[in-house]
């Protein structure tokens, strides 16, 4: 045989052993250059078939499918299917195939021996999986494959030698028609499975618990009745153990302000203390614990490995609103923060899921709207079970997160089919191991969203505080006017203007008073209401209660229930806004998100205190 040798390409799922069987093939006779027009590494090199003969290898990107989510499974695919300009198609394949990973990569394997080249599949990492007590039966895959299988260690150098003499003998054959009917994506996952099955012929117990725990966990009826459960015992926790630590802190604060008021003389410094600093800050630091609860659910639930499992299980109703499970990382996130949510979406191939996925990101219920929530429910819903176990108040903050995550599939929805048009796009990922969560990474995990917490606390909620209470004690209200020092204030003036607009929708002065703040970061509401409540205290028995019964004094229900729903929906975060214009490149969508996001909150907030006030609340 004269003319260029025949072209073979590794190909398989990242990570199964490609670019070390390429290596252990090549030796030194490596090329590496860029695809033609696009910057994906292009790895080749030349090796000997038993006979002598030259082969080119290509070692491809690794890929979960046939249907590309990145620019690197885009390339693996154009070469396969011969369709990359300045690229000749291969002659020949050689599938690398994890063992130890043999469902998830058998499903790529049968999409490859579909598109009818020779092929020769390498079961890799076979030592590995040997050590983790997993015998599997090349011949039952080959049979059921209907292409040759070599067992092979690539950083070993075994089994090459057979593989080499496999791949001489598929590059002598015809090739064969590509496939007719292509099966779908699920029949071929049901395919991969029913094989690796047979083709396993032993495992050790812990491999066996994990398919049994994740036929459970991973079940779409039962697998989303579990999560939801376990966010149910999560917000059941958030009061059913923060109710000690939280009236510790009150109880320092308190201490302090009774030291302050004791120690100076009434006067400017020691209100900008007491109802500035304390009230203000104090007011948002109280909710230590329970963001501290949350988190720790949230953090044991990842060291686990059960929350891939839970994307898994939610890709199913996101693909219902035209996004993927690729979307549910970020928008986790987003349960946290929605900056580094929406940072975590250049993760997303399809620019057009990603921009769906950015707008609705703010709907997520972020740490900042805990201390609103857990305040204005404290004050307002009774804490009281309504069955054995199940707390009303806890119950009330799982609503709170799960009108949130409604409002934003709804959104998601009508955004995907009016605005960005895009479709879903297929989701792979691989399950990680489940394993018993290591106490110092938990204890590390929540000292830090305790400093983030903290270091809000500090800093921008400080100064937001410090502003605040500027503007609520200037002008000094004259003696014997009938206004208090907060109407007559500068701030109480600024709320004047906007308690028109949000009148409607049923708020009053207070709550026009906290949303412009509040602009700067959610709790800031918290702070505003702490700060001008001190402030106005007549007496001092009325500044030492905390803001809680404070407000279930002045509000009523259906103005508590409408703040509530408010804060589902506003895009009450400038730095939000902020990230959203430099992550989408202008201001067009921020734009587009704070209009959309300002209006449900204004609709949402005044359905709920209309329908209150007619239930008679
Ligand atoms: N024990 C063992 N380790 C292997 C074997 N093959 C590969 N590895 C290791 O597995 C890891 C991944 O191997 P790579 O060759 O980089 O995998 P790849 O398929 O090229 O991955 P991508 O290029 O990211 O798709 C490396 O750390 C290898 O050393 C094997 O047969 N046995
Ligand atoms: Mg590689």
């Amino acid at each position: 045989m004269t003319g260029t040798p025949p072209l073979v390409a590794l190909v398989g799922n990242p990570n199964s052993g490609k670019s070390s069987l390429f290596n252990a093939l090549t030796g030194a006779r490596q090329k590496i250059a860029n695809y033609p027009g696009v910057t994906v590494e292009r790895k080749s090199g030349r090796t000997a078939l038993p006979d002598g003969r030259p082969v080119e290898l290509l070692d491809l990107p690794g890929a979960y499918s046939l249907q590309p989510d990145s620019l690197d499974e885009a390339v693996t695919r154009d070469v396969i299917l011969g369709k990359l300009a300045g690229q000749r198609r291969p002659d020949a394949l050689v599938i690398v195939v994890d063992a130890g990973n043999l469902d998830n990569h058998l499903r790529f394997a049968i999409e490859l021996i579909g598109q009818g080249l020779p092929v020769v599949i390498a079961l890799n990492m076979i030592d590995l999986a040997e050590r983790d007590g997993l015998e599997i039966d090349p011949t039952v895959l080959a049979d059921e494959l209907g292409v040759p299988v070599v067992s092979t260690v690539a950083v070993r150098k075994r089994g090459l030698d057979r593989l080499l003499i496999m791949l001489a003998e598929s590059l002598s054959k015809p090739r064969l028609q590509e496939d007719e009917a292509t099966e779908s994506r699920k029949q071929i996952t049901e395919r991969a499975h029913r094989i690796a099955k047979r083709a396993i012929i032993h495992e050790t117990q812990g491999r066996q618990w994990t398919r049994r725990l994740d036929a459970i966990l991973l079940h779409p009826v039962g697998g989303v009745a579990i999560l939801l459960a376990l966010l149910f015992v999560m917000f059941q926790a958030v009061y059913g153990w923060s109710e000690a630590p939280i009236s510790w802190i009150e109880a320092a604060f308190a201490a302090l302000t009774n030291v302050i008021n004791a120690q100076m003389p009434d006067g400017l410094l020691r209100s900008f203390l007491t109802d500035g600093v304390i009230a203000g800050v104090g007011a948002v630091v109280v909710f230590l614990p329970q963001i501290l609860i949350l988190f720790l659910f949230i953090l044991i639930l990842e060291a686990t490995g059960y929350m891939t499992r839970a994307a898994f299980v939610m890709d199913r109703m996101m693909a219902a609103v035209g996004l993927s499970g690729h979307s549910f990382i970020p928008l986790l996130s987003s349960f946290a923060c929605a900056i580094p949510g929406i940072m975590a979406t250049r993760s997303i191939m399809d620019q057009k899921e990603r921009l769906a996925t950015i707008l609705i990101a703010p709907l997520m219920t972020c740490s900042a709207r805990l201390p609103v929530y857990t305040l204005i429910i404290g004050a307002f819903i009774p804490a009281q079970n309504i069955g054995p176990g199940i707390g009303l108040q806890g119950l009330v903050l799982l609503a709170l997160y799960l009108f949130g995550i409604l409002g934003a599939m709804l959104a998601a929805a009508v955004i995907q089919r009016f605005v960005t048009q895009s479709r879903s796009s297929s989701f792979l990922i691989e399950m990680p191991r489940y394993q018993l969560p290591r106490l110092s990474d938990i204890a590390l995990g929540l000292w830090q969203r305790a400093w983030v917490f903290l270091r809000r606390a500090g800093t921008i909620i400080f100064v937001a505080s410090m502003i605040l209470w500027a503007l609520l004690s200037f002008p000094k209200v004259p003696a014997g006017s009938t206004q208090s020092q907060v109407e007559y204030s500068i701030a109480g003036n600024i709320a004047d203007v906007i308690e028109p607009v949000v009148r409607p929708i049923g708020f009053n002065h207070d709550i026009a008073l906290a949303l412009i703040p509040a602009m700067a970061a959610r709790e800031v509401a918290v702070s505003a209401l702490g700060t001008a409540y001190a402030i106005d205290a007549t007496d001092e028995e009325q500044a030492a209660m905390s803001l809680g019964p404070k407000l279930a004094a002045k509000w009523s229900l259906a103005t508590a229930l409408a703040f509530l729903a408010w804060f589902i929906f506003a895009p009450q975060c400038i730095s939000t806004i902020a990230v959203t214009r430099r992550e989408t490149n202008g201001w067009k969508w921020p734009i587009f998100m704070v209009t959309y996001l300002f209006a449900l909150a204004y609709i949402a907030a005044g359905a709920t205190y209309w329908t209150a006030i007619a239930l008679g609340l």
